[in-house]
C-alpha cells in the first residue's frame, strides 16, 4: 500500500503547489507524487491529470510527444482552477526509459510507436492507474473532473469508487515532429483528439 512519505511547499513558474510523494517505503527514490494547488476545494469536484513520467519530453523538451506541454498545460489549468496532478513513475507508458529508447530507435527505422513496443516483445501500454485511484483514496477526494484525452483512463475511473463528473480536454496542436504519435494515439489507442495541424 502507498503512503505519504514527505510533504512541503513548493514554489514554481506556475505558482505555489503542495508536493506530496507516495510510496510504499521511504528508500524509494522514483515515489509517485501528487501536486495540489493551493486553491483546491475537496468539497467539490476536484479538477485531477494521470501524468505519466516522460524524461525526453518533460525535461529534454523532445518534440516527439506532447508531454511536456501536457504537464506545463496541466500546472497552469491548475493553478488557476484548483487541483491536483498525480505524476505517476510510469516511463514510456511503464516500460522504463531503456526500453523506449530501444523503441524510439525502432521508430528510427519505420515502425510506429505502438509497432515499436510489441516488436520489443513488451505490451503497447502497460499501465493500470490502481495507484493513481489509491493516491486520490489517500487525499480524500471522492469526485473529479479529469483532465484527459485517453479513454483508458476514464474508464479506470468509471470502474473505481472514484465518481467522474466530467472530462477536460487536454489537447496540444500537433507538429510535424509529434503528427505520427498523435495519429497512432487517435487510431489505436483511441484518443479523443480533434483533427488540426501547424508545422
Ligand atoms: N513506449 C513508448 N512510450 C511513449 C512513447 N511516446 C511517449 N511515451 C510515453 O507515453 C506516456 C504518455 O502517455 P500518452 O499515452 O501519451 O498520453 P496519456 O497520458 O495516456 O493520455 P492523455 O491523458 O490524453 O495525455 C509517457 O509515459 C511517455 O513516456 C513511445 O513512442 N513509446
Ligand atoms: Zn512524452
Amino acid at each position: 500500500m502507498l503512503k505519504i512519505q514527505a510533504e512541503a511547499q513548493v514554489p514554481t513558474d506556475y505558482g505555489n503547489f503542495r508536493m506530496i510523494a507516495f510510496s510504499e517505503d521511504e528508500s524509494n527514490w522514483m515515489p509517485h507524487m501528487a501536486i495540489i494547488a493551493e486553491n483546491t476545494d475537496f468539497s467539490q469536484p476536484v479538477n485531477v491529470r494521470f501524468h505519466s513520467e516522460c524524461i525526453t519530453g518533460e525535461v529534454f523538451h523532445s518534440k516527439k510527444c506532447e508531454c511536456g506541454q501536457q504537464l506545463d498545460g496541466a500546472m497552469k489549468f491548475i493553478h488557476e482552477n484548483g487541483g491536483i496532478i498525480i505524476y505517476l513513475r510510469q516511463e514510456g507508458r511503464n516500460i522504463g526509459i531503456i526500453n523506449k529508447l530501444k523503441a524510439y530507435s525502432l521508430q528510427e527505422r519505420g515502425f510506429d510507436t505502438v509497432e515499436a513496443n510489441l516488436k520489443l516483445g513488451l505490451p503497447a501500454d502497460d499501465r493500470d492507474f490502481s495507484e493513481a485511484i489509491q493516491i486520490l483514496n489517500i487525499l480524500g477526494v471522492k469526485e473529479i473532473n479529469l483532465l484527459t484525452n485517453n479513454p483508458a483512463k476514464i474508464k479506470i475511473v468509471e470502474n473505481s469508487n472514484i465518481h467522474l463528473n466530467k472530462r477536460i480536454p487536454l489537447q496540444i496542436t500537433s507538429t510535424s515532429d509529434s503528427e505520427g504519435y498523435l495519429k497512432v494515439k487517435k487510431d489505436y489507442f483511441g484518443h479523443l483528439l480533434e483533427d488540426e495541424n501547424e508545422s
